[in-house]
């Protein structure tokens, strides 16, 4: 059994389902595109679709907004800023920045699973200046360094 948060959401009155898990161990809540008919997405343009969604995560969460992995591999739909981060003091409407990587023109429909939605715990940093850091053998070596 997973665990569980409860998510707060104001009712939208937009005639659209709250975001769903289509699966019983799906991680990621699927949400649905809420604009107006339609936004067509020609090849490498973006845009910030709104789901109608304003929730309230609760602290010491985020929601993390994934592409879905179809769209991906089909059209070249993703999320530009993947995996998107809804912070749980934001009050204001979910969107997905969707980008069209394909070389086609992609069709956004209202109702379109278009991401979906993961809640994670938050570890916060207390960022503190030092003098010095413990030595490692990796040191500096990044980028590579290790051989591809
Ligand atoms: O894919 C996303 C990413 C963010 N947000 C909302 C929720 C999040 O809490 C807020 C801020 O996001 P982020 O910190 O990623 O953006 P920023 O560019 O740093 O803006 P800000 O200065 O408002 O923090 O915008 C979305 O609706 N969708
Ligand atoms: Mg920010």
């Amino acid at each position: 059994m997973s665990v569980q948060v409860e998510v707060a959401v104001l009712p939208h009155g937009q005639g659209l389902p709250l975001p769903t898990y289509a699966t019983p161990g799906a991680a990621g809540a699927d949400v649905c595109a809420a604009v107006e008919g339609e936004v067509v997405l020609p090849p490498g343009g973006r845009v910030a679709v709104p789901t109608g969604l304003v929730v309230a995560v609760p602290e010491g969460y985020e929601m993390q907004v994934r592409p879905r992995s179809g769209l991906a591999l089909q059209h070249g739909i993703t999320v530009a800023n993947a995996p998107g981060t809804i912070d749980s003091d934001f009050r204001g409407e979910l969107k997905v920045i969707l980008v069209n990587l394909g070389d086609r023109p992609f069709v956004v429909r209202r109702g379109d699973r278009i991401a979906q939605l993961v809640v994670a715990p938050v570890v916060r940093a207390q960022f503190r200046k030092a003098e010095g850091l413990s030595t490692t053998a990796r040191g500096e070596g990044g980028f590579g360094s290790t051989g591809v």
